[in-house]
Parts: C-alpha cells; sequence; structure tokens
C-alpha cells in the first residue's frame, strides 16, 4: 500500500467503526456481527500502530463506547468507565501474564477470573446504603442516568444489608438479559408483529434505556456486579476477590461461576472450563475476563488510555461472523422432509470452517428474506447446527429496472427472492406442504432414494408386512450396493446375492428368503400400513381396510379427478379428517407410488379381500358427519351406523365443530347439549330416515 492508501483505508475504517459502533452503542441495534467489528478494528490498530502520524484524536481505537443519548440527563463518572483489552489466542494471554510477572516482580501472579457478561455496563452509587444513581457506562467519562429504570430490574437491592455499611459506595456490574427471558421477549415481539431483538445484549440495552420505566419493567432484566469505583467511610477488602466476596455480604448479586486461580495455566484452564459449560449458562458470555487480584499490584500496574493493564478480556470464538450465500440448496431427510440449506463461501464461527447452514424451512427463509449473493450473518452456538441468522440488507446492492412508465427507471434489488422447488429435487416427486405446516415433504415415500431407508424398515417392521431378520444393518448394506430400491425389490432377491453380504450366512441368507416369502401373505389392513403413507398409523389402516375392503376402492377415491369429491370420499371413512385424507389423496397421485405398488402386487404381495365395509364414492349424504348420542326409538346404534355411511355419510364419535347433524334419542345427554351449543342440527330418528331417502337439503335448516 501506498502512503496515500493507508491514510485513505484507515479514514475508512474509522468511518465503518464510528457508525457500527453507532449503531451499537447508541442505538443497541448492530448490523454486522460482533467479530467483524473487532476485525475491522484491529485492523485499524495495526495500521495505527505502524502509521502513528494516521492516529486521529477521534479514532474509535482510543475512544470507548459511544455518546450518551440526550434525552437522559446526564451523569459525570468520578472514575472513568473503562473497557478492556482482548485477548483471541493463547500466546496473546501467556503474554499478558508474562507482561504482570515482569513489571510487578512476581514470579506467580494470582487472578480473580469470572466470565465475560454480554450485557451493558452499569454503575450504581449507594449512599448510607441505600440506592441514589445508577448510570451507563456512556463515553466512558459520563453516562445516562437510568435510576429510575435501573429501580425496576429486581435482581438489584435497593438497600444494602449487613452492619458494616460504608458512607458512599459506587459498584461497578453488567446489566444483562438471561436467555429465557430473551426468547419469553422475542415471542412477545412476534405476537405484536414487532421486530425481533438479535441477542439478549441488544435486547438488554434497549430495555434498560427506555424513557418509560414500564417498559423496562417488563422486560425481567438480570445484574451481576463485578467491582468497585469507590468506597468511603471503611476500609474495603484489599483484592479484587476478596471486594467480591464482601459484596455478595451485602445483599450484591455475585455471579457464581467466579474463581480464583494461579498463574497463566490457571487462567487458561479456567477458560476451557467455562468455554465448556457456556452453551449451558442461562445467560450470554463472550469470553472470560481475568483481574490480578491484589489491589496493590493493580495500583503499580495502572492504566492506558481506554482500559486497565491488570485485566484482560479472554474471548471466545466468535459465534457469528460474515459470509456470502453462494447457492440454496434442498436437503431431503428420511421422512422426506425438504430442508432448504445456504451454500456458503467458507467461514470461520464458532470455532470451525463451517461452509453450509441451515435455513430451516420455507417461511424462514421468506422471513429472513434470504437470497443467492446476499452477505449474511452465520451463527453456530456450541454444537448446535450453524444457521443463517440474517441478511446485512446494506450488502445487498441495487440495479436500475425500468418503471412504471416508459421513460422512468427505479431500483430494485439485484438479488431474487428464493422459491422453494414444487417437485423433490432427489426424485422428482411432487413437494407437498400440509397445512398450518412450514415444512414441504416430498410425496414419493415409497420410491424417493432419500427416503429408502426409512421406508424399507417400515415396511418390513414387525406391524406391517413384517420380515423377520431384515434390520438397521441389513438394509444399510442393501440401499448402499444399490441392491434395493423399493420394497418391491426385496422380492426380487435370491440366496446368492444375499450371500455376498457382509455377514451374511448361507444359513441366514435362506432363513431371510423364507422371511420374505412368508410376509407376501398379508392382511390389507397391514399391507396399507406398510406403505408408510404419511398420518396413516396402524389403526387408520385398519379403518381404511375395512372401509374400502379392496385396495382399488382406496386407490380409486384417493385418485378421483375432483379434489374435493376425493377428500370427501377419504373423509367418510371413521376418523379420517382433512389433514389424513390430503396424505392419501398425495401418496395416491403420486405415480412413482402407484407404480410401486403395481409391482409389489405382481411380486405376489397378496392378501384377501372382501366387500367395502361402505366404500360409498356418492349417495345423499357424501362429506357429512353424524354423531349418534341416546337411544333411538327403532334403529338399533350398528344400524343406524350401516345406513348413514352406506349413503356416504360418516359417523364421529363426538361433536365439533366440523359435525353436521347430530342424531338424538332419548337420554341423549352432553352430547345434545354440546350440539345445541354450537348451534348443529338435531334430529331424530324420522328425521335421518327422512334424510336418507331424500338428502339433506330438506332438513339442512
Ligand atoms: N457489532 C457491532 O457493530 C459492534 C459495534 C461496537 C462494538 N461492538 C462490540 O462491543 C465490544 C467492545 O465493546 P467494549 O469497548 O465495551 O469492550 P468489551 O465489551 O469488550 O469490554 C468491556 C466491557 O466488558 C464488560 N464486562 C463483562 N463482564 C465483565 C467482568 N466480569 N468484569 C469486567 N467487565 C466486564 C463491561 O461492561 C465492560 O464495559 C466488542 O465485542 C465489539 O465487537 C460491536
Ligand atoms: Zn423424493
Amino acid at each position: 500500500m501506498t502512503e496515500a492508501k493507508q491514510a485513505a483505508r484507515a479514514a475508512e475504517l474509522r468511518d465503518l467503526l464510528n457508525r457500527y459502533g453507532y449503531e451499537y452503542y447508541v442505538l443497541d441495534a448492530p448490523t454486522v456481527p460482533d467479530a467483524e467489528y473487532d476485525r475491522l478494528f484491529r485492523e485499524l490498530e495495526a495500521l495505527e500502530q505502524d502509521y502513528p502520524e494516521l492516529r486521529t484524536p477521534d479514532s474509535p481505537t482510543s475512544r470507548v463506547g459511544g455518546t450518551p443519548l440526550p434525552e437522559f440527563d446526564s451523569v459525570t463518572h468520578q472514575t472513568p468507565m473503562l473497557s478492556l483489552a482482548n485477548a483471541f489466542e493463547e500466546a496473546e494471554v501467556e503474554a499478558f501474564d508474562r507482561r504482570i510477572r515482569e513489571a510487578t516482580g512476581r514470579e506467580v501472579v494470582e487472578y480473580d477470573v469470572g466470565p465475560k457478561f454480554d450485557g451493558l455496563a452499569i454503575s450504581l452509587t449507594y449512599e448510607n446504603g441505600v440506592f441514589v444513581l445508577g448510570a451507563t457506562r456512556g463515553d466512558g467519562a459520563s453516562g445516562e442516568n437510568v435510576t429510575a429504570n435501573l429501580r425496576t430490574v429486581r435482581a438489584l437491592p435497593l438497600k444494602l444489608v449487613g452492619d458494616q455499611i460504608p458512607r458512599l459506595l459506587e459498584v461497578r456490574g453488567e446489566v444483562v438479559m438471561l436467555r429465557k427471558d430473551f426468547d419469553r421477549l422475542n415471542q412477545e415481539q412476534d405476537a405484536k408483529g414487532e421486530k425481533r431483538f438479535a441477542n439478549p445484549r441488544n435486547a438488554a440495552a434497549g430495555s434498560l434505556r427506555q424513557l418509560d420505566s414500564k417498559i423496562t419493567a417488563s422486560r425481567h432484566l438480570s445484574f451481576f456486579a463485578y467491582g468497585i469505583a469507590a468506597c468511603e467511610g471503611m476500609t474495603p477488602p484489599d483484592s479484587q476477590s476478596g471486594i467480591m466476596n464482601w459484596l455478595a455480604t451485602l445483599g450484591m448479586p455475585i455471579c457464581p461461576e467466579k474463581d480464583r486461580v494461579q498463574g497463566v495455566e490457571g487462567l487458561l484452564g479456567y477458560f476451557k472450563r467455562i468455554g465448556g459449560r457456556r452453551a449451558q449458562l442461562p445467560y450470554d458470555i463472550d469470553g472470560v475476563v481475568y483481574k490480578v487480584d491484589a489491589l496493590a499490584l493493580q495500583e503499580t500496574l495502572g492504566f492506558v488510555s481506554r482500559a486497565p493493564r491488570w485485566a484482560v478480556a479472554h474471548k471466545f470464538p466468535a459465534e457469528e461472523a460474515l459470509t456470502t450465500v453462494e447457492g440454496i440448496d434442498i436437503q431431503v431427510g428420511r421422512t422426506g422432509a425438504l430442508t432448504p440449506v445456504a451454500r456458503l463461501a467458507p467461514v470461520f464461527v464458532g470455532g470451525v470452517t463451517v461452509t453450509n447452514a441451515t435455513l430451516h424451512n420455507e417461511d424462514e427463509v421468506r422471513r429472513k428474506d434470504v437470497r443467492i449473493g446476499d452477505t449474511v450473518i452465520v451463527r453456530r452456538a456450541g454444537d448446535v447446527i450453524p444457521e443463517v441468522a440474517g441478511v446485512v440488507l446494506e450488502r445487498r446492492p441495487m440495479q436500475e429496472v425500468p418503471g412504471e412508465d416508459l421513460f422512468s427507471t427505479r431500483q430494485a434489488p439485484c438479488y431474487q427472492p428464493f422459491e422453494m422447488p414444487k417437485t423433490c429435487p432427489v426424485c422428482g416427486s411432487h413437494a407437498v406442504k400440509e397445512e398450518g405446516e412450514a415444512v414441504s415433504r416430498c410425496s414419493g415415500g415409497l420410491f424417493c432414494p432419500a427416503q429408502r431407508k426409512q421406508a424399507l424398515l417400515h415396511f418390513a417392521s414387525r406391524r406391517a408386512v413384517e420380515i423377520e431378520g431384515l434390520g438397521d444393518k441389513l438394509v444399510d448394506q442393501l440401499v448402499d450396493l444399490g441392491i434395493v430400491h423399493t420394497p418391491a425389490d426385496l422380492y426380487k432377491l435370491g440366496l446368492v446375492k444375499l450371500a455376498e453380504l457382509e455377514r451374511m450366512a448361507e444359513k441366514s441368507a435362506s432363513k431371510l428368503i423364507a422371511a420374505i416369502e412368508a410376509s407376501k401373505h398379508t392382511t390389507l389392513q397391514r399391507f396399507i400400513f406398510a406403505l408408510g403413507i404419511r398420518n396413516v398409523g396402524e389403526s387408520t389402516a385398519r379403518d381404511l381396510a375395512k372401509h374400502f375392503g379392496k385396495l382399488d376402492g382406496l386407490i380409486e377415491a384417493a385418485q378421483l379427478a375432483d379434489d374435493a369429491a376425493a377428500l370427501a370420499a377419504l373423509q367418510a371413512v371413521p376418523d379420517v379428517g382433512p389433514i389424513v385424507a390430503g396424505s392419501i389423496r398425495d401418496f395416491f397421485s403420486e405415480p412413482h407410488n402407484v407404480e410401486v405398488v403395481a409391482q409389489l402386487r405382481a411380486a405376489g404381495v397378496n392378501w384377501t379381500e372382501s366387500e367395502p365395509g361402505a366404500a360409498v364414492l356418492s349417495g345423499p349424504l357424501l362429506g357429512k358427519t353424524l354423531v349418534l348420542t341416546g337411544t333411538l326409538p327403532t334403529l338399533g346404534r350398528d344400524a343406524a351406523k350401516a345406513m348413514i355411511e352406506a349413503a356416504g355419510g360418516k359417523v364421529s364419535g363426538s361433536v365439533s365443530k366440523k359435525t353436521d347433524f347430530v342424531v338424538a334419542g332419548a337420554e341423549a345427554g352432553s352430547k345434545l347439549a354440546k350440539a345445541e351449543e354450537l348451534g348443529i342440527a338435531i334430529l331424530d330418528e324420522q328425521g335421518l330416515l327422512d334424510m336418507l331417502a331424500t338428502g339433506p337439503g330438506a332438513n339442512a335448516s
């Protein structure tokens, strides 16, 4: 770089950092991850170190925090509220300990250590044990008077306890929002249709810096003390750890994770210990803080411009980083769920290099409006799979496109919104999304390679067609070697093929062949269950088998060209509602599945068919749900049920909004009452008989 270029870069970095700092400190609404800020900060520090003439008085490297908001009264800090030097690498921690030992002449230094809370710093003044003033850090020299808001923080004592109270005590600590309170707050924001908070730190800062204390009170903030800045009227303990223990006796909340350690091994051991528990802690931390324990040594060491020399923040690898979206792939899970996954330019985050991040589902992509080409914030916390936390919209380029009329143009984003594919990228079957569900699924359950193993295991399971001996390991091999693609292929397996498999003796191979052969003789109920139709369990399979009697009857109903008629025909089966009916229709509308069913029958899978129980695709009560209650004068319960079902209607056991008619006889009880409450038409036996003869029109008044 030439000198002019360096000067330009330094100016650019100052501008960026000042803007990000303003968004973070003043607005409590950062637009980039901390790691991005820290990276630019370090670049500017390095430039200023190499070229001191580039240093300006307004450089973010020589200042603390941001300007206090004018809406609050300003508080001048008697002792400035500083920042902390950072260490990211072990070597930097070793250098810190070495500097301390050299400056103090100690062989081993004792440190007070604790989590570095990700909240905001606060200064609390107590006069004769009474809380009188609370202020934010602001720019370090003066902050905002937030006393009224702090009074609403329940963890913060309004009065100190104990019998030895100093005349004046200034406590420093951090206001944080516990993760559970943060999650709850965001749920409330969602419910109100308001913007979510990016993280607990911003939520805490935003909640404390409210002009209306009632809002602060509703937000559930917490507080931990981490030091004192002034004490008058008595002599405080002479070590950091001693002060903390003393503050605890005064009723100050102290973090239980604090500790005291010796030397650099002690520091690094503590870092590891807390790092391992980070995800389990109830609050967010972004590292740990090491402080020289003895106050006498702290005094010897003193301060640099914006931080004490006797303390350092050892930061964890950032959990959020910036990168770009190179593509959006669709992954198909074992149960057919289609998950959009962002393909990313490799980025180091949460301690590993990440190249993919889940986008969860279509709704999430929409909500975050992630587009291919976008710069995004990737988050990887603990062992949780990486996710795209949000888009940096200001980095989405705009382009000129034709406007409303012939001569005008307007600005539009260069990148297109994401569209979920309509078919499964693995097998080409239709992708379907159930009402009220966020997830799209591949409907080719029997055919889709992504769902193959799951489908085979289910097909062979004990309650399905039952193939004894066909377990996980075998299915893995059969699928991975490309021997079996669909359940129909099982019936083509020969002894020779099976004996080739790993750990498969001839004897067990012939046993398996026999089990496969035996599974051919099954029942319609088991066969329907074995198909693995979504939402169709054993009991629904039984109802379907009973109702339709023949598989073709079921398939015909599901494939009726008129969608509403198909759903009505399926819902004529007891306990089949719209969701289950939809799943059955989707399954049999997928030609791939129907083909596999045909192959299975061709391979000899068979069962005894029966006459339909009430496989009625027409009739005066088609699509109507009736509930029987009480004793009818002449018709028995079963007879009434059979007549209704033969007329295309459905009999349900309980009254709901979906009930069309309640047929009430003598001594009808709560069902009748419920029907009256919901305003559902009520019939007697004669009314039912009339309707069976003429259709519901006559009675449905
Ligand atoms: N994303 C952005 O746009 C953006 C902008 C500005 C700053 N930042 C972030 O803010 C941080 C820098 O802010 P900073 O100057 O306040 O420094 P800092 O947060 O790194 O360190 C100083 C602060 O640590 C806090 N702290 C927490 N636990 C403590 C403990 N046990 N003992 C003592 N202090 C403790 C105190 O509030 C203190 O003010 C960086 O992480 C930076 O990335 C982000
Ligand atoms: Zn598929």
